[in-house]
């Protein structure tokens, strides 16, 4: 497999789950030890890149954690992985948020099998609904992202629309892996009041 570097972005503010998300509990781990552990079979090395102010201790020496670059520093989802691409020197960063705890393991399996020389980035669809923030980027897209940072742009739909992007289809029943965790209301009914 490629040598991939793994992106688990939790800097975010949790505005509207007004609580810090990434510390949110699924099976027995918090919404950012889950990416961790989704990523650690696919990538060699891992950054967590968070806000100066959370607080994680991870003593494994697979895994940075890290710091949005000052220059950059809580502009988005793009900051963190442009602070990752800053830093280590992968093919392939394998992206995760922490507020899609449900996703599986097949699914980033899946988006491995298409790292081709002319793609810049594997990206997954379900319904419809492209996911730009559970995929694979190439190294090459960093200056790309560094300009819309520079421009204050911070829409991954941007990105994707100036790069040779591989959608990944995935079938409908496939859907809740996918659930975005944004709000309590969707933490209780994805989560809480599945284990009840
Ligand atoms: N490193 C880093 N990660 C971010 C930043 N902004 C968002 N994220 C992460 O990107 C993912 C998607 O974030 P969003 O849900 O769009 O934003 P959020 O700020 O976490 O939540 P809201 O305040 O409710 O919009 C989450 O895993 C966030 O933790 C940032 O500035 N830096």
């Amino acid at each position: 497999m490629a040598n991939i570097t793994g992106i688990v972005l939790m800097g975010g503010q949790s505005r509207r789950f007004q609580a810090d998300k990434a510390f949110a509990v699924y099976c027995d781990k918090t919404f950012y030890q889950q990416s961790i552990r989704l990523l650690e079979p696919f990538a060699n090395t891992i950054y967590v890149v968070k806000r100066p102010d959370q607080s994680i201790t991870i003593n494994h020496d697979k895994i940075t954690i890290a710091s949005d670059i000052e220059r950059f520093r809580g502009e988005g989802p793009l900051a963190g992985i442009y602070t990752v691409m800053s830093r280590a020197s992968t093919d392939w960063f394998m992206v995760l948020p922490v507020d899609t705890p449900l996703i599986s393991a097949s699914i980033l399996f899946r988006l491995t099998q298409y790292l081709h020389k002319k793609t810049d980035a594997v990206i997954p669809i379900v319904n419809g609904n492209i996911q730009p923030l559970i995929g694979l980027y190439h190294s090459d897209v960093k200056g790309y992202i560094e300009q819309q940072l520079i421009n204050k742009d911070r829409s991954m739909h941007q990105l994707l629309a100036k790069l040779t992007v591989h959608y990944v289809e995935f079938p409908a029943e496939d859907a809740h892996f996918f659930a975005n965790i944004n709000t309590e209301e969707e933490y209780h009914y994805y989560i809480k009041d599945q284990l009840e």
